[in-house]
């Protein structure tokens, strides 16, 4: 494949452009375009790299008229139109495994902070009040964390929380009870999970299968005063419905990293004082920032190689001439 000019239309790691212009490639960073702007402008370019901020919409990819192919520094790829792309023989490609840890380890992060109210306290004295009575919180050793989605980030948090003595149980359709057995899951249908769940976790993409996944009905399944916590995509969970858990009690904390609009506008959510939320961080660390940076620019020179088989990320293969 002949690629000859990249735009970078995200904050992504200067590890892509060292690569790329090491082979001669110009590069081009322009981010925060509006998608007027990225329109007027991506018929010059081959290759568009982004993360998740820019929506690479049919617009933008029907008037990439040498567009051949995006890349996602990332793993979503809920951003991009991947139907018009392929339509169009534009090829996808996205960094499945360099933001694996951060994502991991985020989840951890926030596991722990429902069960010790840290964030709260930490407002509480940096404002000047010490109070050592509103925070008493909870140990995690040999409850039950459910990980809906066993994929590489669903099996590193599995592992990290097995060390707190955590029992963990999980589903995924595409995992067998055997290979969940193997990294310590003891696998159980969904119906199942609901009712024993002290934590549940959601490590899935946002599809139709999956969208809403967490809402009033799964919520009344489960054990009042579970725990929510999703640093997966937003929409997994209906954020009506989960609110309307947390003030009834039947929902006893909630971490967010993901929403269903992002920047998150649903104040009423992000003010409970049972939700702990970030924007959006889970691949925000340098090391899986840098990863991300060098998996998507090496898959490019891959592919302008002609080595189309050692291309890891493509999302729609049968694009690759
Ligand atoms: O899908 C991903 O890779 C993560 O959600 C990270 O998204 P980001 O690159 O926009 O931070």
């Amino acid at each position: 494949m002949i690629l000859k000019k990249v735009l970078i239309a995200d904050a992504v790691d200067k590890a892509a452009v060292d690569i790329l212009l090491k082979r001669n490639i110009q590069v081009d960073i322009k981010t925060k375009l509006t998608n007027r702007e990225l329109i007027s402008i991506i018929r010059d370019y081959d290759v568009l790299i982004v993360r998740s901020a820019t929506k690479v919409t049919k617009e933008v990819i029907d008037a990439g008229k040498n567009l051949r192919v995006i890349g996602r520094a990332g793993v979503g790829v809920d951003n991009i139109d991947v139907d018009v792309a392929t339509r169009n023989r534009v090829l996808v490609i996205n960094a499945p495994g360099g933001n694996t840890i951060a994502a991991a380890e985020l989840t951890c992060i926030m596991i722990l902070s429902l069960a010790r109210p840290v964030v709260a306290a930490c407002s509480k004295l940096k404002s000047g009040v010490w109070d050592k009575e509103s925070f008493k919180g909870n140990e995690v050793m040999n409850k039950t964390l459910a990980i809906i989605g066993l994929g590489r980030i669903g099996r590193e948090v599995a592992r990290r929380m097995q060390a707190f003595n955590m029992r963990t149980i999980g589903f995924d359709p595409f995992v067998t009870p055997e290979v969940a057995r193997s990294f310590g899951v003891e696998y159980m249908e969904l119906e199942k999970i609901w009712p024993l769940a002290d934590y549940i976790t959601l490590h899935v993409p946002l599809l139709e299968a999956t969208r809403g996944l967490i809402n009033s009905i799964t919520l009344s399944k489960c054990k009042k005063g579970v725990r929510i916590i999703n640093c997966s995509r937003g929409g997994t969970i209906n954020e009506k419905a989960l609110l309307e858990g947390l003030n009834s009690g039947q929902v006893a904390g909630a971490a967010l990293d993901v929403y269903e609009e992002e920047p998150c506008k649903f104040t009423e959510l992000l003010e409970h004082p049972k939700v702990v939320c970030t924007p959006h961080l889970g691949a925000s660390t340098r090391e899986a920032q840098f990863k991300v940076a060098e998996e998507i620019s090496l898959q490019i020179l891959t592919l302008m190689d002609g080595d189309s088989l050692h291309v890891p990320g493509a999302v729609n293969a049968d694009v690759i001439p």
